[in-house]
């Protein structure tokens, strides 16, 4: 036993109503009420291998009590960055992980949730220098940070100041992404938006958002073309555009002419990329692509956990020199450098449909004024994460839909604001 722990042990044995139990080899656990809780601070975060032996037993012990378990700094077993060698037996399942300072990277992962429960972060004072002096490529997004990104409107300012953007989005029968993405762009402060649209469903951007001027397609159901490029600050591509092979050609035209604009690709721009893999190569630099996980196994393959999964983001972003947006709880930005940055904004409320389509409305207005890819991203993911959660405290989970989002953009960016 360390010295730290003698000094503990001394510690609950002077408190009256502690009973201290040590264990040899070979004893018997002693007989506890299943009913009991648990507190585990059997290993943290310094483990470097699967449990085995005592500690495993002891681990699948409490494990089959279903008692609740709360544990201190990182449940037994589970390794902060990478579990793909571990065992999923070996693992506590806390009900509650009280840690330390920071979460650990895995805690952010889906496939962690049934081992780490509810999470919090308790502060142990470590020194902000000392912090900021470790080298990390993974990052928690602050609002404090975000606040700083977001350009100021000043008394003289002109809708030229904040940007002409132009959305290509919508087919026929799926005008609603188009009209969510350019309700969005809008409320997160775009000055001037332009939408590509298919001939026959002009009426529908004219009537659901009045604020956008309208580019219409010779085709009546889908992307075929595209205006001049030269008085668009940022281009956004993808929601509902369908993968049909006019679509194709127009969007091969689009990435020949897009030059070093930013761009935000969504959506079926993505899938065109998973099925036109030579189009990457055709990619702007820094170019934003929010693949949701389906959309994004299109684009790099399978993975066995979702350690590899961002292994292989970082390594898609690093070769073709690209920010993404890997969508869901913590939704995570990745630089063309493998820098991860995690968002905590955001609730299971806003996995429904049209949610993604929002999120492509807020980074393009955010492209269009003035942010770099990154910043746009980054922001773009707060900015929405937030609006989802007003939404939700007004209206529940359930009842929580993509237009109730952009309903809540404005409240959300005045509260960064404050
Ligand atoms: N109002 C409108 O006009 C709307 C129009 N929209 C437009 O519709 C088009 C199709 O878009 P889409 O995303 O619904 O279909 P698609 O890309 O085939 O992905 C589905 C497959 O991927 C997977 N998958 C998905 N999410 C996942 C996750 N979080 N985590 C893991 N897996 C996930 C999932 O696989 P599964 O989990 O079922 O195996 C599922 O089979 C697109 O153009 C879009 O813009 C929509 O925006 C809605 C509103
Ligand atoms: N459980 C969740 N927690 C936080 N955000 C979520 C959750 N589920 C979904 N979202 C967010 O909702 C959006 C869904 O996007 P997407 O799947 O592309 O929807 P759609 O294609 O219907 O527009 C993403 O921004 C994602 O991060």
């Amino acid at each position: 036993m360390s010295d730290d722990a003698q000094t503990n042990r001394d510690r609950l044995r002077h408190l009256q109503q502690a009973v201290v139990y040590e264990l040899d080899k070979g004893d018997a656990l002693p007989q506890v009420d299943h009913q009991c809780v648990v507190i585990d601070g059997l290993f943290g975060s310094g483990l470097n291998r699967p449990l085995a032996g005592r500690a495993l037993e002891l681990v699948q012990t409490v494990n089959s009590w279903k008692a609740e378990v709360v544990a201190i700094d990182i449940p037994s077993g589970l390794m902060g960055e990478s579990n793909t060698d571990n065992h999923s037996d070996g693992i506590i399942k806390a009900t509650q992980t009280f840690t330390f300072q920071f979460p650990k990277l895995s805690f952010l992962f889906p496939e962690s949730a049934p081992y780490v429960g509810n999470w919090e972060v308790l502060p142990i004072g470590l020194h902000p220098d000392k912090i900021n002096a470790t080298p990390t490529s993974w990052f928690l997004t602050e609002a404090g940070r975000v606040k700083d990104l977001l350009k100021p409107r000043t008394r003289f300012m002109h809708k030229g100041h904040f940007g002409h953007v132009l959305l290509i989005a919508g087919s026929y029968g799926k005008m609603g992404a188009a009209v969510l993405a350019s309700r969005a762009c809008m409320k997160t402060g775009v000055g001037l938006l332009t939408v590509q649209v298919p001939h026959k469903t002009c009426h529908v951007l004219h009537c659901s958002v009045p604020e956008a001027m309208v580019n219409i397609d010779r085709s009546d159901l889908m992307f075929t073309e595209f205006p001049d490029l030269s008085p668009f600050k940022a281009v956004g591509v993808g929601p509902a555009i369908g993968c049909r092979s006019n679509s194709v050609l127009a969007l091969t035209d689009l990435l020949d002419q897009i030059g070093s604009r930013p761009m935000v690709l969504d959506a079926d721009a993505l899938n065109i990329l998973s099925n036109n893999p030579a189009l990457l190569e055709k990619l702007p630099e820094n170019a934003v692509l929010t693949p949701h996980p389906g959309e994004l196994k299109r684009l790099v393959g399978p993975w066995g956990d979702d350690f590899e999964r961002l292994q292989k983001v970082v390594a898609f972003c690093r070769k073709y020199q690209v920010v993404v947006v890997l969508k869901g709880a913590f939704t995570t930005v990745i630089s063309s450098n493998g820098e991860c940055h995690f968002n905590t904004t955001g609730n299971p409320g806003m996995a429904s449909a049209g949610s993604g389509d929002v999120l492509t409305g807020i980074i393009l207005s955010l492209l269009g004024q003035g942010l770099s890819s990154m910043d746009a991203a980054v922001a773009g993911v707060h900015i929405h994460g937030a609006a989802g959660d007003l939404a939700c405290a007004a209206e529940g989970e359930a009842a929580l839909t993509a237009s109730d989002i952009v309903s809540h953009l404005g409240k959300a960016i005045v509260a960064l604001q404050q």
